[in-house]
Formats: structure tokens, C-alpha cells, sequence
């Protein structure tokens, strides 16, 4: 087992004053496929979010991720945390005025990278690993939802990160898509990139192997670990 890069302890997560989850014991290594699963509205998108930092350790325990203590992490230290997690969502949010690739060389600029060889590669490194390696030049509305969603993906990986979180990743794919997306997140994983993955999608559950952690009645539990593929 890799090194253990989310720690809580006795964790509450609450939003506006409400407890939406309590005593959250959990332990996520490097390398694992988390699954997250439960009801809608039990908080599986409310613990990503506190994964970096967009809702904050309020309600007792003690949080760790990667090298951060989420208790007492500074403000301006969020942006460096956040840099080191890949985020995808189930709406792909690319900028629709420019290519996949000016998104992308977009992002690698907004977080630092300035030498236009070292950007070119990266990206072109990224496309491919998501297979879309002859795509990059087109516009988001010329891509498929299951390319779109790649090319989120592609983004998440630009600045190589230790863990990628993802929120319903199929949740607007048709099923076939979704699990070509859910087989290159474990392809990801299987390099050793941590992905935590909310879903509502049980087939993808039960297709791919994963850690399962159900989020029911304000806690999270581990559940039977899914069959091989
Ligand atoms: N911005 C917010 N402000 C206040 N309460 C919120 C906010 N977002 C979500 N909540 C509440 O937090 C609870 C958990 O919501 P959350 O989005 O984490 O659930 P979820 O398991 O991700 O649901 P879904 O499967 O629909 O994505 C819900 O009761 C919801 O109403």
C-alpha cells in the first residue's frame, strides 16, 4: 500500500450551519480507486469539496491531505494544494471560445509554466494519454460529450497531480462513454495518481475494481470491495 495522502479523523462537515456529515474516520492511499456512493443529497459532493478546501473543516476532527492540514491551512496556501489535485466534473466546464488546446495551454499558464516548448509538450503528453491526441485543435462544441469529458480529464492531469477527484463523471454521458471515461481514470490510477470517484452509476461500480465508500443517514462507510473486471 502507498503512501496515505487523506487522513481524517473524526471529521464533521457542515454547509450554512447544517451538519451534513459527522465522524468521518477515513484513510485514502496513493494508488487507491475510491468509489463514492450514496443517495442524493447524503454528501458525497460536500467531502470532495473539502478535499480542497471549498468547504471548510468546521465541525470538529482533524484533516490531512497530502502535506496539508486542512484545520489551520492558510489561505494563500490553497492555490498550491489545489495545483496538486485534478478536478473533473460531470459538466465539463471547457472554455467554449477557444480550442481544447488553448484550454489547456490556458490553465498551464494561469499556474506558472512560461516556456512555450515545455506547454506544447505537456499538452501534447496529455492528449495522448486521454487518446485524443489528433482532437486538440478543435472547439468544444465540435467535440462529443465523451470527448469533451476527456479533455477535462486531460486538464486535470496537467500539473501532474497526486490526486484526482471526480464528481459524477459520467453523470451526462450515455452508459458506453462512461465507461470508456471510468476505464482511463483507472488507467490513471494504475500509474499511481489516488482517484476518488462520486457516483450514482452501479454498473461502473460493479465493472471496475475500487475501494467503496457510501456516504448514508450523515456518515461514511466502507462497503464490499467491487468484483474485478
Ligand atoms: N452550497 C450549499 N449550501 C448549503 N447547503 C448545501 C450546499 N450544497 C449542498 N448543500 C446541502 O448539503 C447536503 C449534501 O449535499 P451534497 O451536494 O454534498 O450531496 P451529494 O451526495 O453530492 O448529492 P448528489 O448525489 O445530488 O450530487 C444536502 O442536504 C444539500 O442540500
Amino acid at each position: 500500500m502507498g503512501e496515505i495522502i487523506v487522513d481524517y479523523k473524526g471529521v464533521g462537515l457542515s454547509r450554512d450551519g447544517n451538519s451534513i456529515l459527522q465522524d468521518l474516520n477515513l484513510q485514502i492511499s496513493e494508488g487507491d480507486f475510491v468509489y463514492l456512493i450514496g443517495k442524493v443529497g447524503s454528501g458525497k459532493s460536500t467531502f470532495l469539496k473539502s478535499l480542497y478546501c471549498e468547504v471548510l473543516i468546521d465541525d470538529g476532527g482533524t484533516a490531512y491531505i497530502l502535506d496539508y492540514c486542512l484545520n489551520d491551512i492558510k489561505r494563500n496556501q490553497i492555490p498550491f494544494l489545489r495545483r496538486k489535485i485534478g478536478i473533473v466534473f460531470q459538466d465539463f466546464q471547457l472554455l467554449i471560445d477557444r480550442s481544447a488546446e488553448k484550454n489547456l495551454e490556458f490553465v498551464l499558464k494561469a499556474t506558472g509554466w512560461d516556456s512555450q516548448d515545455a506547454i506544447d509538450n505537456r499538452i501534447r503528453e496529455v492528449l495522448t494519454q486521454v487518446g485524443m491526441q489528433n482532437k486538440g485543435y478543435k472547439m468544444p462544441h465540435e467535440l462529443s460529450g465523451g470527448e469533451q469529458q476527456r479533455i477535462v480529464i486531460a486538464r486535470a492531469l496537467l500539473n501532474s497531480p497526486a490526486l484526482i477527484l471526480a464528481d459524477e463523471p459520467t453523470g451526462n454521458l450515455d452508459p458506453e462513454t462512461g465507461t470508456q471515461i471510468v476505464k482511463l481514470l483507472h488507467e490513471i490510477s494504475e500509474k499511481g495518481t489516488t482517484v476518488i470517484m462520486s457516483t450514482h452509476n452501479y454498473a461502473i461500480v460493479q465493472k471496475f475494481h475500487g475501494r467503496i465508500i457510501k456516504c448514508d443517514d450523515g456518515s461514511m462507510k466502507e462497503v464490499m470491495i467491487s468484483s474485478h473486471s
